[in-house]
């Protein structure tokens, strides 16, 4: 049904959601095992010129710890399922990153080439330049311009329509890139595409996670599964999230999975053999 929305059936399906958002109140800061922590964090290694070995390590942390997952760019899938085969560590693939906007047929590709390289969850980057772009409406009577909904929930429901379940299906929303109308609206339409999570931002913007992201996507989250009565999607904090205290407090706002290139600090945090005095910049250098 929802295939055949029009671009102004969309804006008021979305706008109703919105004016039921209540804004979630921050849980306490949890105190959590190093255990507990390693599995709500994919353990993430995308800048574009990681070496072979870098992967592994990566992988050989994620045993050690067991991480919920790895998060590589598909060259390396392969690679990770190898090495970490035989553990519950699954693997994170992200697709069209950091940009989001590849041709349909470029996306599938790389989608459908992630799955059969044996990922198990797919990142997947909005294409924004949609909701970026206004369509000229008329439906009132009046010319307005909307974004375009209706091309971005086609892209979003044929990515799940590729990574079918049970493969884990989240949206890379790159919350610094969008106004709150346009994460709104994006949450909205992840739902009703039948995503798993919707997550904030790749690490590669001009920001990551903040707190407000995460309680906003979480309330429309919400919101949007009591209009269809489903379950809610799950929130992934990511960017620029470098401490175990700044794991809480995402987690205190709203998700369930961080991702992080800093893992392994955040969990020795977590079980005390590190200080949390001193952090990395991150995989790109930093914010
Ligand atoms: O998806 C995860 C991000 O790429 C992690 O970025 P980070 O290096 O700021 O932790």
């Amino acid at each position: 049904m929802m295939q055949n929305l029009t671009n102004e059936e969309w804006h008021s399906l979305i706008k109703s959601i919105e004016s039921k958002l209540i804004e979630p109140k921050d849980a306490p800061l949890a105190s959590m095992s190093a255990a507990e922590a390693a599995a709500f964090i994919d353990h993430t290694l995308l800048k574009p010129d990681a070496e072979p070995e870098q992967i592994d390590k990566l992988c050989d942390e994620a045993k050690k710890y067991n991480f919920k997952t790895v998060c590589v760019r598909l060259n390396y899938v392969a690679r990770a399922v190898k090495k970490l085969s035989g553990t519950s560590v699954g693997i994170a693939c992200v697709i069209d990153f950091p940009e989001g906007t590849a041709d349909w047929e470029a996306k599938e590709k790389e989608l459908a080439a992630a799955i059969e390289a044996g990922t198990t969850e797919a990142d997947a980057v909005l294409n924004r330049s949609y909701l970026h772009r206004a369509r000229t409406t008329s439906s009132s009577g009046l010319l307005e311009k909307l974004p375009d909904y209706v091309s971005t929930f086609s892209d979003l429901s044929k990515l799940r329509y590729v990574a079918s379940r049970p493969t884990t299906l989240k949206l890379i929303l790159e919350t610094s890139q969008l106004s709150t109308d346009e994460i709104i609206a994006a949450s909205v339409l992840a739902h009703y595409a039948g995503f798993d999570f919707i997550k904030t931002s790749t690490g590669f913007c001009e920001r990551g996670a903040t707190v407000e992201d995460v309680r906003l996507m979480k309330s429309v989250a919400i919101a949007a599964a009591k209009e269809t009565a489903d379950e809610p999607m799950q929130i992934k904090a990511s960017g620029g999230i470098r401490s175990f205290n700044d794991m809480q407090k995402m987690a205190a706002a709203g998700a369930t999975r961080i991702g992080a290139s800093a893992g392994v600090t955040i969990v020795e945090e977590a079980s005390g053999v590190r200080d949390g005095e001193t952090h990395d910049a991150g995989q790109n250098g930093g914010y």
